[in-house]
């Protein structure tokens, strides 16, 4: 109740005026229902109308604040228990994955608007005015429109108090548009240029920092990044090998891809209707992925019989390395530390054995394999487009864990490629810790483990990887996920 005092009289105090008049046409936009109280008293606020979109995006975002859920994950299974398809899905989506992807901005705006941290506001009420805010912000949903569904959502779903607060703030968002709230709310570039791109790109500061870390210290090139970060990222489509052609894709629909030869993009509809993608013949996979996994297959070598993808799960690389190495003869052994995650890479393959094993602890023997897949569990600051909310849930201070990891299951890779073999290391980060600190361990002058091959050699469709002898790509480059290739071959 006190929270709604203050918040009803902080930033429509000074508008009155404007905030009556918007009050009139929210009322309009419901059929006239608000009427004035008799006398010409204060106006008896209509009965607020339920919004299915705008209800579905809220509820997904409470489910990943309150139950750490996966929102590309969560949002088709809400939209189909719902029975909501066509527009009214994709609004709820865009809704949903815009306003997580935004809510770094949007909570510097909020906070410039309330007298309240966006910290004290209660987290339900929060998660509704940062929707309105993004509608406000950052789709052509009419002003009063945004405004009015926001109060209504909030009066339905939270209180008719709150509504209040929610009201007062969200009219004083849209006295400006984004392009006028940024200088305001974002420190300015000479002073703090990470904590102006983090809040103008909505990501944390230990991000922005990584990022441009990794690609070079370049702050216009950080910025193209962090701006591709929030793109929502194209449908990408793999024809495995032997299985299914590119054509049987781009009959399905889909164009084929910049780079990749088994790539191609689903410019619309559901990639799952896909007849070849229902068999496991085709997949959804980032063209990074593909291309990683290709580059592994190219390496020439004496002797190629036997594969291993020791962390394989779910299956995407699998599914091609299993189809390319169905087409030469050799054998594909799949592992993964996770029992149902070993069960989506059986899925995934054709001739594979699949089995659940650490690759720390591995139960093949040592120099067994000729070509070993290292796509190391990682924070997946390459992979930031494909969940909206995975920006804020990453914990720096997870790195050292993740990098020790990285360094034992590389060394157990480059045991079990024998003498002449090749292991592709893979991250889908482009952080520098987890990438070129971990391979320089095992290829560094006195080491002797590895010589490490210039990995872009073998990429020779795909421009702009870097200065070698890696292969980063890139979304603002490429399109693709920022994955990270190494290829080492044991000494
Ligand atoms: C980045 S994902 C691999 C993605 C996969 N290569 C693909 O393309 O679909 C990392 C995988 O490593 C697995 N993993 C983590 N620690 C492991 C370990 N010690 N041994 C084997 N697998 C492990 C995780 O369960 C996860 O499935």
């Amino acid at each position: 109740m006190n929270s709604d005092n203050r918040g009803q009289n902080r930033p429509g105090q000074n508008r009155g005026g404007q905030e009556r008049g918007n009050q009139s046409r929210g009322g309009q936009e419901r059929g006239g229902q608000n009427r004035p109280g008799r006398g010409g008293g204060p106006r008896r606020p209509s009965r607020p109308v339920r919004d299915e979109a705008r209800n579905a995006a809220y509820d997904l975002m409470r489910a990943v604040d309150e139950r750490d859920a996966y929102a590309n994950l969560l949002m088709p299974t809400m939209l189909r228990q719902r029975k909501i398809t066509g527009r009214d899905a994709a609004l709820a989506t865009e809704l949903a994955y815009g306003t997580l992807r935004g809510l770094g901005t949007y909570d510097e705006i909020i906070a410039m608007c309330s007298d309240r941290a966006p910290e004290d506001v209660d987290p339900p009420l929060l998660d509704a005015i940062r929707l309105g805010v993004h509608q406000l912000l950052r789709t052509r949903i009419p002003p009063h429109a945004a405004v009015s569904a926001t109060i209504d959502l909030v009066r339905l779903r939270v209180g008719g108090g709150p509504a209040r607060y929610a009201n007062a703030v969200l009219r004083k968002v849209a006295t400006r548009t984004l392009d006028e709230w940024l200088p305001i709310v974002a420190p300015p570039r000479e002073d703090d240029p990470v904590g102006n791109l983090a809040v103008t790109y909505s990501h944390p500061g230990w991000v922005v920092g990584a990022l441009r870390d990794a690609v070079g210290g370049d702050f216009d090139e950080t910025a193209a990044l962090l701006a591709a970060d929030n793109d929502r990222p194209r449908v990408a489509l793999v024809a495995r090998p032997g299985r299914c052609s590119l054509d049987e894709l781009v009959a399905a629909g889909a164009e084929p891809a910049a780079y990749s030869p088994y790539g191609a993009y689903l410019p619309e509809g559901d990639p799952g209707a896909i007849v070849a993608v229902g068999e496991a013949r085709a997949a959804v996979q980032d063209e990074a992925s593909q291309l990683v996994a290709l580059a592994l297959t190219r390496v020439p070598l004496d002797r190629d019989a036997r594969w291993l993808d020791m962390c394989a799960g779910p299956g995407g690389k699998a599914g091609l390395l299993d189809a390319v190495a169905t087409q030469r003869g050799a054998h594909l052994l799949g592992a993964d530390v996770q029992y149902h995650r070993a069960r989506l890479v059986w899925r995934a393959t054709a001739e594979a054995k699949v089995i659940v094993a650490d690759g720390t602890e591995p139960p093949w023997r040592p120099g067994a394999f000729d070509r070993v897949m290292l796509d190391a569990p990682c924070t997946g600051l390459g992979a930031l487009r494909r969940r909206p909310e995975a920006r804020w849930r990453r914990d720096p201070r997870s790195i050292p864990e993740l990098t020790a990891l990285q360094r034992r299951l590389l060394a157990t890779a480059l045991d079990a490629v024998r003498p002449g073999g090749v292991v592709a290391y893979v991250t889908c980060s482009p952080h520098l810790a987890e990438t070129r600190a971990v391979v320089g361990d095992f290829t560094g002058e006195g080491t002797g483990r590895a010589e490490l091959l210039d990995a872009r050699e073998f990429l020779p469709e795909v421009p702009g990887l870097g200065d070698g002898p890696y292969a980063q790509f890139w979304p603002h480059r490429h399109g693709t996920d920022a994955m990270f290739l190494a290829l080492l071959r044991r000494r």
